[in-house]
């Protein structure tokens, strides 16, 4: 029993920010084995917190608690992406965690999508690195075994759309001035294949034609008339509702319905694996077009000129 917490608990041992899935074996800390095994003993939750992401496992109930924490707006950027994967593939192999709620620490924003300054003025290797963060955060969160639910609990553009896409259920804060939705057509820019697939995965094919081509926001209670979102609740009821369904969820055997979500999403993920390179290389010729970076530098002035 020791030895099983202690494994899990080097498992989830806080990884130096910013860095690569580094290997963090069960052998490191013999020294502190004594006191680490007390206090896990005496504490049933456990913490770790990156720069940009804290994660809390509950372990009675096996439920973890990832919180987005990048002022002002969560957005994407590669650090962020980064630690988003090896958090999540931390709790993937722990065995205590079951399910993951993901919502941010930021007030009136989940997040505001990738950050659009590592699209612009770069080289084509920082590209082709950042694009590869943005699948294999895609990979883990749609690919996760685990149950994983969005509590919303600001706006969610593009890339922060797609994030709560590729969880199990959404609920969102019932407030008009958050937003929702893949609007990558008004920045001038096209949603890649596996956005494209994810949305019309979940609110079918002629909401989701409409919905990319028009580049649209929704509301709460329009993001839940079209299926966007499952749940629209008060602002002060995302995370007692998003932990409500979980334990509903988690009633359900784990190998029953990992197999079953498996077989719902390994044709989406295999197109993106199969395809992986060369959605590299389209993403880096796209984005070094003239004509790209022009759009999203001008998305880029609008966003400072409507915050001052
Ligand atoms: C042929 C096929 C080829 C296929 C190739 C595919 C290529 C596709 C590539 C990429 C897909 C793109 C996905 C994306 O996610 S792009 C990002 C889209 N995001 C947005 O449009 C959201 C923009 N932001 C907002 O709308 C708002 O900021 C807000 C609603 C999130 C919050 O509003 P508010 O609280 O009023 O904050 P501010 O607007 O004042 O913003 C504060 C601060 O933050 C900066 N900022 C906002 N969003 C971003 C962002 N996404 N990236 C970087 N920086 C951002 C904003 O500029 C302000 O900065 P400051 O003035 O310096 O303070």
């Amino acid at each position: 029993m020791i030895a099983t917490l202690l494994i899990q608990h080097e498992k989830l041992e806080q990884l130096p920010s910013g860095g690569t899935l580094s290997p963090y074996g069960v052998h490191q800390k013999h020294g502190q084995i004594t006191s680490q095994a007390l206090q896990l003993l005496s504490s049933q939750r456990r913490q770790f917190s990156n720069t940009y992401i804290s994660v809390k496992l509950d372990e009675t109930s096996g439920v973890a608690v990832m919180k987005l924490k990048r002022p002002p707006v969560n957005s994407l950027n590669m650090e962020l992406l980064t630690e988003f994967a090896i958090n999540l593939e931390k709790l993937e192999i722990d065995r205590g965690c079951r399910g993951v709620i993901l919502t941010s620490a930021v007030p009136r924003i989940f997040s505001a999508g990738l950050d659009i300054t590592e699209m612009c003025g770069k080289n084509a290797d920082h590209y082709g690195e950042f694009w590869r963060a943005v699948q294999e955060m895609w990979l883990k969160l749609y690919g996760s075994s685990m149950v994983t639910i969005a509590a919303i609990n600001g706006s969610s553009p593009a890339g922060g759309c797609l994030m709560a896409l590729s969880c199990d259920y959404r609920i969102i804060a019932n407030n008009k001035k958050y937003t929702i939705g893949l609007n990558e057509t008004q920045l001038g820019i096209v949603a890649p294949f596996w956005f494209k697939d994810i949305i019309t995965e979940v609110i079918g094919h002629r909401a989701a034609e409409r919905s990319l081509q028009l580049g649209m926001l929704y509301s709460p209670t329009d993001a839940l008339k079209i299926g966007l979102v499952d749940e629209v609740v008060a602002e002060d009821k995302v995370q007692s509702t998003a932990s409500a369904v979980m334990a509903q969820w988690l009633t359900l055997p784990d190998h029953a319905r990992q197999i079953t979500k498996s077989m719902m999403r390994k044709p989406s993920l295999d197109r993106l694996v199969t395809h992986r390179e060369a959605d590299i290389t389209n993403f880096v010729s796209y984005i070094t077009r003239d004509s790209i970076q022009k759009s999203l530098q001008m998305y880029m002035e609008m966003l400072k000129k409507k915050g001052r």
